[in-house]
């Protein structure tokens, strides 16, 4: 059979109108056929595009000029968006940005899941999806003999150095950076230097409570010391009186992690505090703790309308952090187990049941795939069973725990629908049907989703 020939060069301009947008956000043009993805590309745009990627069935393209643009392009409010690899959405409007997510969803039902007949609910979105997030970490690097701060620009390690504000950061966060980075220039804390292995100041990590405005600092070095210590202490928490906590963590290693092994409280207090609904949660500097508190309320409150619990029924909450689903969970049920790989975050939860008079929980530290199996030959049977596990979603062997237990509810949180489309195709081979999916916006102005799927275990006769 003869070759299909690519129908575009690299480096050829051609005028195109974009079709569709894949997950990550790229327009998509087809030359007879042949698919060209174009970040900022969207669906009806007419465009000059410039290609710079021919692969034998598809090519990836450049922007260059928006010839009729959609109705939904926006002005990307924020000036470093075209370099930033932050947030991928910034230039369409935050009702095509929901659509977008929940298109996603729909996608991978149909083709992973094969489970066209589920709902997909419309994606529930932010009143205002801007300034949601409580956590940053940005790398730290010199110019011109000063340290500067700014996220890496798109696909390098290279920082922006005229990054002055993030727009999806709590302002509290942009402050506290800017504060950091001032105080360490003034005092000489050098920057640290990737490709020489040399300097201190690797990253500076803030963490803001969303409604109590306490703040954490983490200041990541590749030394032992931190140069100036107490003077950065003061000069800190002096203007400063949210901050309730200052960590040093120590990261010698030649590596893209950012936090270190080794970490020592310099200031305060080893937690912030902060709410959501009306339960108060502990948060230490390793712990996971969502980053949208607004919309974790939401997405908490769905997956808990999806668990339809009665104060009779045992719940076991798999993957479970610093125990936040388990807590609101454990208002409705007489019992709830919680099962979490990181030791910080099973104190924290512990310390969360504590702090809000809650008792009938119980956290344990371990892998959710050894433990399910070992609760199941104790005996445990949960009447429900919620899991939000990593991206990568869930181990087999937890999945097979899971459907021996027979709970006669699942519900699945999830923040890569990929996954979960695969992990819902076999737990329903397993007797569970899923009976919907909701995607939620955790992330607006950025490609990611998130999803709460509920499902209901089948019963033959
Ligand atoms: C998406 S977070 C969810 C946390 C929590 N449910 C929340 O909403 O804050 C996933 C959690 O799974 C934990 N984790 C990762 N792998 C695990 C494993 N094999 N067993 C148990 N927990 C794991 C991570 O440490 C993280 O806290």
């Amino acid at each position: 059979m003869a070759k299909k020939a690519v129908p575009v060069k690299k480096n050829e301009t051609l005028t195109l109108t974009f079709e569709d947008l894949t997950h990550e956000g790229n327009g998509v043009a087809k030359v007879n056929g042949y698919p060209l993805f174009v970040p900022y590309g969207l669906p009806g745009e007419k465009a000059l595009v410039k290609v710079v990627k021919a692969n034998k069935n598809f090519g990836f393209g450049k922007l260059l000029e928006v010839k009729k643009a959609s109705t939904e392009r926006v002005e990307a409010p924020c000036n470093v968006y075209y370099k930033c690899g932050g947030c991928q959405l910034q230039h369409m409007s935050y009702h095509l940005q929901l659509e977008m997510k929940r298109n996603q969803v729909k996608n991978v039902m149909r083709k992973i899941a094969h489970m066209d007949h589920v709902p997909v609910h419309p994606t529930l979105g932010m009143t205002d999806p801007w300034r949601y997030r409580n956590k940053v970490q940005i790398p730290v690097g010199e110019k011109e003999g000063a340290i500067i701060t700014g996220f890496y620009q798109k696909r390098s390690h290279r920082i922006i150095d005229d990054m002055d504000t993030c727009l999806i950061q709590d302002e509290v966060n942009d402050r506290m950076v800017e504060a950091v980075r001032r105080i360490a220039s003034q005092l000489g804390i050098s920057a640290y230097d990737e490709s020489t292995h040399r300097g201190v100041l690797r990253h500076i990590m803030v963490r803001t409570g969303r409604e109590t405005k306490d703040t954490m600092i983490v200041l990541i070095t590749r030394t032992e010391k931190l140069p100036h210590q107490d003077a950065l202490i003061q000069a800190l928490t002096e203007t400063y009186p949210h901050v309730k906590s200052i960590i040093h963590n120590v990261n010698k290693e030649k590596t893209n992690v950012i936090l270190g092994k080794k970490s020592k409280i310099i200031w305060g207090d080893a937690y912030i505090y902060d709410t959501i609904g009306d339960i108060q949660f502990a948060i230490s500097a390793k712990s996971f703790y969502q980053v949208n508190p607004p919309q974790t309320k939401v997405l908490y409150e769905k997956a808990l309308e999806y668990a339809n619990l009665s104060s009779s029924d045992v719940v076991i909450d798999a993957y479970c952090g610093i125990g936040t689903i388990s807590l609101f969970l454990a208002q409705q049920a007489k019992k709830v187990y919680g099962i979490e790989v990181v030791p910080e975050a099973i104190s924290d939860a512990k310390r969360n049941a504590e702090l809000n008079g809650i008792t009938n929980v119980e956290f344990v530290v371990g892998e959710a795939e050894k433990v399910m199996p070992w609760w199941k030959a104790q005996g445990l049977r949960p009447d429900v069973i919620i899991v939000d596990p990593p991206r990568k979603g869930c181990d087999e062997a937890f999945l097979e725990a899971m459907i021996e237990m027979e709970p006669k509810r699942i519900v699945y949180v999830s923040c890569n629908p990929s996954t979960l489309a695969r992990d819902l195709n076999i737990l329903d081979a397993g007797g569970y049907e899923t009976k919907e999916v909701q995607p939620v916006d955790m992330f607006p102005q950025t490609n990611h989703v998130e999803c709460v799927a509920v499902l209901q275990r089948e019963v033959f006769n």
